[in-house]
Formats: structure tokens, C-alpha cells, sequence
């Protein structure tokens, strides 16, 4: 997709917070200013409302209720396994109503539907009920807040995810990913979650923080393990669990502490330095829009929870999913050797020509597709309103099923099977049904960094090592707030080049 084409400026155009629900042909807007050196390694996300609205208008939506329990509803099948209940029921409707303790719940996945939630009817829905939950211990960062606070904290942190940023965070990345390679041996196998985690979090503390010192480093990457590890029961429990004099409760709220004062620590330090620009903690501390306004260490404590709540699991998942893909398909995994290798022996660097790499590129977004570490989006109706033919009442909680979207049969064919080849010279997916990061004003602000720190470190373990499978059957996966695997998934390393280069 052309950065400035017509349909590339409506996504920006809709990003801007605009209360107009027509889109508009405005260029590219300050909030979502796509660096057109990444244009192609961003996920196909093409955004054209009458475009879609032609391809999609003669398809009747579907709509189904399930029966629940008196109160509790679908709460009971719902914390037993989510997925497979929204899986299931999404089979045979377009839309699910449902109870879960007396709240009505809709549960979406055509992207008809999509779009009036998160684009043309925005305004009309806030945050979830979980992520206001969190809000208790991450304040109000990006993800958390709305309305004006979100607005104007949304234009003074998207810079900072422009182009001249991400390059400067591609050299961190690739420092990263050859440190950890460092300790990897030939013939070794590999726990790739936890590997991937340390990865993603030594890459996010390094890109705020500057190289801190490696004691600061691992206390803020074990307390960022434990409180993000366990925000399942935060999620569920919170304020009642943390009080509770349990052993993982009290490690919890310790994590939190150190956290906490690491971080406020570094801003209060840092408040005592002239600017550096050396590290985004620096820059967003300084940064200031156009009419004046700048962040409070407050919020600057916020945004900085929320990048490590928000960047690092996740990012780890996306690569997680990837290699334990390439592990089951040599074959693949071969092209994306050959073209990493090829860039390397052309004397490039992945750190500068990571953009050149089709095949890799491919990867990652085929795994964020049949493994979406969001797998799915919440939002709460804050008015009356409706989708087409659906009322949807005041305080409706909306769920966007984002696995399902990606593995719908009428979008993809051959949906579960891995398909790299479908994102190389091949026509992008219809709109609104490929959404790793989400769409609209929300649309995740690290998109472009992660897309960049998966093929990064991709290509940098694929130009080192292969990787085997260690068990035939596919792993089973947990779905709570993101797509993780239930056991681990454990590759074999086959070194076959040393490391001096790229
Ligand atoms: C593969 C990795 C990632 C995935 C799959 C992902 C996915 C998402 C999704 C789906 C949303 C939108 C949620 C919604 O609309 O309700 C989102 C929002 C967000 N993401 Fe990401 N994300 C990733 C990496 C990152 C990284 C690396 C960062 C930061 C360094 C980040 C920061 C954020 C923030 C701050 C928001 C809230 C944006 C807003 O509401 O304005 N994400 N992400």
C-alpha cells in the first residue's frame, strides 16, 4: 500500500480523533505519520469505508444468544475457556448476545461490525471494563485514558514512534538480540517464551532507559516478569487479591514497589540533567506540543508502565508464535535463511535493511495472524447507538474476537494453515479483517517497533541458527488477556555460522 495513496491517508485521517464519522481525505495526520520506509513491512491493513462497504453490503449479519445461567450468564463457560466458547458460537453467527453477570456482552468478528465499533461510530464506545480495571496500578498511560487526556498525550508520544525514532531503536534491537544470541550454543534447545520475553524487555528497558547497568537492568526485568505475569488474577481480583497474604500476592505487590521506584527514580534523577535525546525517556520527558502542553512525572510514570504492559509480551508472543511456525515448516524456514544470509553476504545489516526482507517480513505477519497475541479487543458503549440492524444499549460490553476474524474461512482461505506466500506480491486482505494492533484512533502506537523488533530478531537468530521442532503435537495455547502458550514450547538450535557478522 503507497503511504500517500487514498486509501493510506483515510487511516490517518480517522487516527485523528475527528468526530466526523465520513471519511476524509486529509493527508497523513501527526498522530499516525507512517514512515514510508516501513510501508512494507507494516501489516496489510488497507482502509477504504465505501470500498468496503460495496464488498460487504450484500451479506446479511447474523445474530445468535446464548443461554446462561440466571446472573452469572456465560460467565462459567467463559472463565473456563474463552476462546473456544467465542470460537464456537462465532461458527454459526456473525454477532453473539450474552450475560456474564448480569452485563449484556456482544461478541463481534465481521468486519462490518469492526469497523462502526472501532472507526465510524469511535466516539460512541470508551475503554473496557479490563483495562479500567488497571488502572488502579498503571494510572492513566496511553492505553488506559480517553478523551482529551488520551488526545493530547496520543500527539506528544506518536513521534517518538516516527521514522527518524524507529531507526535509532533498530540499532538497539539488533545489540539486543546478538547479546542474548551470545548465550545461546549449538545443539542447545531452547524455552522460546521466556527467551523471546528477555529479548523484548531488554530491548524496551534499553530503548527508555538508555544501557543501564546490568544489575538495575535484571531487578527491573524480574520485576517486570512478576508483575506482568501475573495480570490475569490482578485483572480478576484486583483490589482484593493484592490485599490477600499470599505468597504470590505479597511478590506481586513487591514487584510493583521496585517497579515503581525504579522508574520514578529515573525520572527524578534524569529532571536534574540538561536533554540528551540519548534515550526515550529523555525525549518524552522534554517533549511538548504545540500549544505548550508537557507530561507531569506522573504520567510520564504511567506511559512508562504502559509501554512494558502494553510492548513486551506481546512483541515476545509474536516472535514466540513465529519460530515455533518455522520449526514445523523447514521448508519456509529455508527461504528466510537464504534471504538473511543473501542481505548479510551483500554486506548489509539487519539493523539498516531489515525492510528488504520479504520473506521474514511475511513471517511475522502470518504468525501475528494465526496467533494474534491480542486476540481479542474490548470497548464499552458509553451511548445508546447500533450496529446495522443491532441496537447496542448504554454500557454494553463489546468484545472483538480478533483469532476468529483472522482464521474466518470467508476472508482467508486455507485459514489455519501457515501461508507466508499470502502476503508476498499478493492482493492485501479485504478491510478490517487483518488487525494485530487493532484499527482506528486506538490503533496500537508501537506497531511499527514491534513489527521492526520481530524481523530484527528473526532474521538475526535465522542468520545463526536452525531451529527444530522437539515435539510433533502443536502446542496448546492459553487464552486470557494475550495468546500464550500453555507448555512450553522448546526448539533445538543448529548453529551453522558464527556471529561476527551483520
Ligand atoms: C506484536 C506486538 C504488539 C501487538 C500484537 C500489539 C497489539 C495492540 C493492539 C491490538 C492494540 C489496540 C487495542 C485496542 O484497540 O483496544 C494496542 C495498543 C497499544 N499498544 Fe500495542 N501491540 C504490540 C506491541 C506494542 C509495543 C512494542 C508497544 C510500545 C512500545 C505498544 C504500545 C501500545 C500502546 C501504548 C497502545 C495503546 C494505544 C492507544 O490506545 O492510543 N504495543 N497494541
Amino acid at each position: 500500500m503507497e503511504p500517500n495513496s487514498p486509501r493510506c491517508s483515510s487511516i490517518h485521517a480517522s487516527m485523528a480523533g475527528s468526530r466526523s464519522t465520513a471519511p476524509s481525505n486529509r493527508s497523513i495526520s501527526a498522530f499516525i505519520a507512517a514512515p514510508f520506509a516501513f510501508a512494507s513491512i507494516l501489516p496489510a491493513i488497507p482502509y477504504s469505508i465505501s470500498e468496503a462497504r460495496h464488498a460487504m453490503s450484500d451479506m446479511p449479519l447474523t445474530e445468535t444468544t446464548l443461554k446462561g445461567l440466571p446472573f452469572l450468564g456465560s460467565a462459567i463457560p467463559l472463565s473456563r475457556d474463552a476462546l473456544s466458547l467465542f470460537t464456537t458460537s462465532l461458527q454459526d453467527a456473525d454477532r453473539v448476545r450474552m450475560r456474564v453477570f448480569g452485563r449484556t456482552v456482544l461478541l463481534l468478528s465481521h468486519p462490518q461490525d469492526i469497523e462502526e465499533v472501532l472507526v465510524r461510530r469511535r466516539d460512541e464506545y470508551g475503554r473496557s471494563a479490563e483495562i479500567l480495571k488497571l488502572q488502579p496500578i498503571f494510572g492513566k498511560g496511553l492505553l488506559a485514558s480517553d478523551g482529551d487526556l488520551w488526545r493530547k498525550q496520543r500527539s506528544l508520544l506518536q513521534p517518538n514512534f516516527g521514522h527518524a525514532a524507529l531507526k535509532e531503536y533498530a540499532a538497539q534491537m539488533h545489540k539486543t538480540i546478538a547479546r542474548l544470541m551470545g548465550t545461546w550454543n549449538d545443539d542447545a534447545v531452547l524455552d522460546v517464551h521466556p527467551a523471546m520475553m528477555q529479548y523484548t524487555r531488554e530491548v524496551i528497558c534499553a530503548v527508555l532507559f538508555g544501557d543501564p547497568v546490568a544489575g538495575e537492568q535484571q531487578q527491573l526485568g524480574e520485576a517486570v516478569t512478576t508483575v506482568f505475569g501475573d495480570l490475569r488474577s490482578e485483572i480478576l481480583y484486583l483490589p482484593l487479591w493484592r490485599r490477600l497474604p499470599f505468597k504470590r500476592s505479597r511478590s506481586w505487590n513487591q514487584a510493583v514497589a521496585v517497579l515503581d521506584r525504579s522508574i520514578r527514580t529515573a525520572i527524578g534523577q534524569r529532571r536534574n540533567l540538561p536533554p540528551s535525546g540519548s534515550d526515550l525517556l529523555d525525549l518524552l520527558m522534554h517533549a511538548s506540543t504545540a500549544d505548550g502542553y508537557t507530561m507531569s512525572d506522573e504520567q510520564l510514570r504511567d506511559e512508562i508502565l504502559t509501554f512494558f504492559l502494553a510492548g513486551h509480551e506481546t512483541a515476545a508472543l509474536g516472535l514466540t508464535w513465529a519460530l515455533h511456525l518455522l520449526a514445523q515448516h523447514p521448508a519456509v524456514q529455508q527461504k528466510v535463511t537464504e534471504e538473511v544470509t543473501a542481505l548479510l553476504n551483500d554486506g548489509g545489516s539487519l539493523a539498516e535493511s531489515f525492510t528488504k526482507l520479504p520473506w521474514t517480513t511475511a513471517v511475522v505477519k502470518e504468525a501475528l495472524r494465526l496467533y494474534p497475541p491480542v486476540w481479542s479487543m474490548g470497548r464499552r458503549a458509553v451511548a445508546n447507538t447500533e450496529l446495522e440492524s443491532a441496537p447496542v444499549e448504554n454500557g454494553t460490553d463489546i468484545w472483538i474476537c480478533v483469532y476468529r476474524l483472522h482464521r474466518d474461512p470467508r476472508w482467508y482461505p486455507d485459514p489455519h494453515t501457515f501461508e507466508p506466500e499470502r502476503w508476498i506480491d499478493a492482493p492485501p486482505p479485504r478491510s478490517f479483517t487483518y488487525l494485530p494492533f487493532g484499527i482506528g484512533p486506538r490503533v496500537c502506537i508501537g506497531q511499527h517497533f514491534a513489527m521492526m523488533e520481530s524481523i530484527i530478531g528473526l532474521a538475526a537468530i535465522l542468520s545463526r541458527f536452525r531451529v527444530e521442532a522437539t515435539a510433533k503435537a502443536a502446542p496448546e495455547f492459553s487464552a486470557w488477556i494475550t495468546l500464550r502458550p500453555k507448555t512450553p514450547i522448546r526448539l533445538r538450535l543448529r548453529e551453522f555460522r558464527d556471529n561476527t557478522r551483520g
